[in-house]
């Protein structure tokens, strides 16, 4: 039988910086990427569609089993596309609207579990970057590496105001700061998978670095897990 190919995950709330850290490193060591934050998002934009509310477990769970997704990578922009129902939603599901919905139908247990397989499914070829809430606690608590970010509710209320500006989105910092505030507390104290580091997770408070500053020390965590054998040395670029 075939080895299970090695995982990572990058856990921690939103504006930590998972996604910008498990694109770095999937771009360094050329492994694949599970935006899992990205498949509650498709989801409760496609209950908006079918109008079934994000309270609604009974309708929402044969949504999930049977969500008509596909995640590929642009080969000219090398950037990831998402298609809903045959949709292109790349851009749709960012807005902070669908992240309020997605963190509301993510605290349903039985919409948890009917997302499992799919997120497990990504573990295929080569090596996986998970990026999420329980990516280490949950869907790969075998991992071999699992990281968990986190910053002041400020500091990554500041980095999504800067990022959505950059957009010509007109937001206020106090209102980002509000809906960033409230999403830490649907997250961390939901009854099932809340956002939590895993007991063997490496913790990395971000808030006073870059991103290439935390980027170098996830690296760095990726060495010393080679020299433990705990990761293949030639997942590194020669
Ligand atoms: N260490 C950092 N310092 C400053 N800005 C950062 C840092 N890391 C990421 N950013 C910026 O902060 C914003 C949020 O980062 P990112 O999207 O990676 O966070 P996330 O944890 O994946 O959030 P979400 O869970 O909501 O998807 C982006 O604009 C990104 O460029
Ligand atoms: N593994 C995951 C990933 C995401 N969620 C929920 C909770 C988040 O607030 C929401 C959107 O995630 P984001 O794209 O901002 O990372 O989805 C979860 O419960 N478990």
């Amino acid at each position: 039988m075939q080895a299970a190919m090695p995982v990572i995950t990058v856990d921690g709330p939103s504006g930590s910086g998972k996604g910008t850290v498990c694109r770095l490193l999937a771009e360094t060591l050329n492994w694949e990427v599970l935006d899992s934050g990205a498949i509650y998002r498709v989801l409760s934009l496609a209950a908006l569609h079918h109008q079934i509310a994000t309270d609604n477990e009974e309708g929402l769970v044969p949504l999930a089993a049977n969500l008509d997704v596909q995640f590929s990578i642009d080969k000219e922009t090398k950037k990831s596309k998402i298609v809903l129902e045959g949709e292109d939603v790349t851009n749709t599901i960012r807005n902070e609207e669908v992240g309020a919905a997605a963190s509301k139908i993510a605290a349903l247990p039985r919409v948890r579990e009917a997302l499992l397989r799919r997120q497990r499914a990504f573990r295929t070829e080569v090596g996986l970057i998970a990026d999420g809430r329980d990516m280490g606690t949950v869907v790969f608590p075998d991992a071999e590496l699992k990281i968990y970010l986190t910053a002041s509710a400020e500091e990554r209320a500041r980095r999504r105001f800067v990022e959505l500006n950059e957009k010509g989105h007109d937001v206020t910092l106090s209102g980002l700061l509000e809906d960033i505030k409230a999403r830490d507390d649907r997250d961390m104290n939901r009854k099932v998978a809340p956002l939590v580091p895993a007991s063997d997770a490496i913790v990395v408070d971000t808030t006073e670095h870059t991103a290439e500053q935390v980027f170098k020390q996830v690296m760095s965590f990726i060495q010393d897990a080679i020299v433990a054998g705990k990761l293949p040395k030639s997942c590194l670029p020669k």
